[in-house]
C-alpha cells in the first residue's frame, strides 16, 4: 500500500479502517466526514479539505459526519469503510425509518447537572444508546459547585453497572482535564445533554474557546434570542489532538435495535431474571421471581424495573416498525420492477409483432 496513512491518525485513523484497504485502493484518497451538506459532503484528507459528491448509487443520507471514505480524484466518494461505530435513531416525526446521526464515536459523554435536570430514565436512554452503537459511555455530572455531588454520583453509578462518573464544575479550568482521561488523543467525542446542562460551556474548555480558540465562532451561529445553538453536524477539532462530533439530532431519542445496548444497561437485570423460576417470567408477582426478590429486599429499585420494562417495549415497537415499512417499501420496489418488466415485454412483443 503506497497511500501514506500516517497524516491521518490525528484525524483518527487506526489499524481497523486500514485493514480495510486492498492494493486498488491505492489510487483512492480517505477522508473523514467532517460536515454532510444537502447534495455534499465537506470532508478532512491528508491534503487538506475535500469537498466531495456522492456517486449514482449513494444518497449523502447514507453518510454521516465521522465516517471514513475513499474517494476517488478529489472529488467524488467511491467507497464507505466499516464503522467502528455507529449511532442511529429513529427519524424523529412519523417516519418509519432509521436515521444515522454520528460514525465512528469513540466516547459518548452524557451529560447531566447536579440537580432537577438528574433524570435516570433519561440518562438510561442516553446509556442504551451509547452500548447500542458501540461508543464508551462517560457520565458527566456538571454544576458540582452548586450542589453536594455525592448523591447524584451514586444515583448516576446505579444506572449502568461498572459506569464511569464524572463529577464537575464546568467553568473551572480543569474540567477539559477530567475528560481527557477518557478520550484518548486522535479519538472522536460527542457530548449529549438536554439544554442548559452545561454543554456549550464544557464544548468551550475542551476546544480552548474560551482562550481564543479557533472554533466556536465559526460552528455556531446566534439566534434570534442571542443564544448560541448548534445548527449542523461537525466534526471540529478539541485540544490536544482530539476531535468532538456536534449534532443536535441527538436530543429527541426513539430508540431502534436497541436490544444489545439495553442488555449492556440493564444487566444487572437481566442477569437476575436468569434466575426466575419461569423463564417467560413477566416479574409481576409470579411464584419464584428473583427480581421482585430482589426488589422486596431493598437490592433492586422497582422503577428501575419498570424503566427497563417501558425502554424494552419502545425498542420492540420502533424496531418492528421500521422493518416492517423497510420490507414494505422492498416489497414496492419488487413489485414495481416486476409491472416495468411486464411493460417492457409487453413493448418488446408489438415490436416483434409489427
Ligand atoms: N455554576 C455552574 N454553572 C454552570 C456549569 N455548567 C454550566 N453552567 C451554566 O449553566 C448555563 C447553561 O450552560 P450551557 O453551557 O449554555 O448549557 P448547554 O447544555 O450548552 O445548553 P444548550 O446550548 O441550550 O444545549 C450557563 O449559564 C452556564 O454558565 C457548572 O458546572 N457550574
Ligand atoms: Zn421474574
Amino acid at each position: 500500500m503506497s497511500l501514506n496513512t500516517n497524516d491521518l491518525t490525528r484525524y483518527g485513523w487506526t489499524d481497523f479502517f486500514a485493514d480495510q484497504l486492498t492494493d486498488d485502493d491505492a489510487v483512492l484518497v480517505p477522508a473523514r466526514i467532517s460536515e454532510v451538506r444537502r447534495d455534499v459532503v465537506l470532508a478532512l484528507s491528508a491534503q487538506g479539505p475535500l469537498e466531495l459528491i456522492t456517486p449514482p448509487d449513494m444518497s449523502v443520507a447514507e453518510l454521516a459526519v465521522g465516517d471514513w471514505v475513499l474517494a476517488r480524484s478529489e472529488n467524488r466518494v467511491e467507497r464507505v469503510l466499516e464503522r467502528r461505530s455507529r449511532i442511529n435513531r429513529r427519524a424523529a416525526g412519523h417516519d418509519a425509518r432509521s436515521q444515522l446521526i454520528a460514525a465512528n464515536v469513540d466516547v459518548l459523554f452524557i451529560t447531566t447537572s447536579c440537580n432537577a435536570d438528574f433524570n435516570a430514565a433519561r440518562l438510561e436512554r442516553y446509556l442504551v444508546m451509547a452500548a447500542s452503537a458501540g461508543c464508551t459511555p462517560v457520565l458527566v455530572l456538571t454544576k458540582a459547585d452548586l450542589e453536594d455531588p455525592a448523591p447524584y454520583i451514586a444515583q448516576a453509578q446505579a444506572l449502568q453497572p461498572g459506569l464511569a462518573v464524572i463529577a464537575l464544575n464546568a467553568h473551572e479550568s480543569d474540567a477539559a482535564t477530567a475528560l481527557f482521561d477518557h478520550w484518548q488523543e486522535g479519538q472522536t467525542a460527542a457530548l449529549l445533554g438536554s439544554s442548559g446542562v452545561g454543554k456549550s460551556t464544557l464544548t468551550n474548555a475542551l476546544t480552548g474557546a474560551d482562550d481564543g480558540g479557533p472554533l466556536t465562532a465559526a460552528i455556531r451561529e446566534d439566534d434570534a434570542k442571542g443564544r448560541h445553538t448548534t445548527t449542523t453536524r461537525n466534526l471540529y477539532p478539541a485540544l490536544h489532538g482530539r476531535w468532538i462530533i456536534d449534532t443536535p439530532g441527538m436530543r429527541e431519542l426513539q430508540l431502534l435495535d436497541a436490544q444489545d445496548g439495553i442488555g449492556a444497561v440493564f444487566s444487572d437485570l437481566e442477569e437476575l431474571a436468569t434466575q426466575c423460576k419461569f423463564r417467560n417470567c413477566s416479574h409481576a408477582g409470579e411464584p419464584g421471581c428473583a427480581i421482585g426478590a430482589a426488589i422486596a429486599s431493598g437490592e433492586l429499585d422497582a422503577d428501575r424495573l419498570s424503566r427497563w420494562q417501558k425502554l424494552s417495549e419502545e425498542d420492540a415497537l420502533n424496531t418492528e416498525t421500521v422493518h416492517e415499512a423497510r420490507s414494505r417499501g422492498k416489497a414496492t420496489t419488487r413489485y414495481q420492477r416486476r409491472t416495468q418488466e411486464e411493460a417492457a415485454s409487453r413493448k418488446g412483443k408489438h415490436k416483434k409483432k409489427r
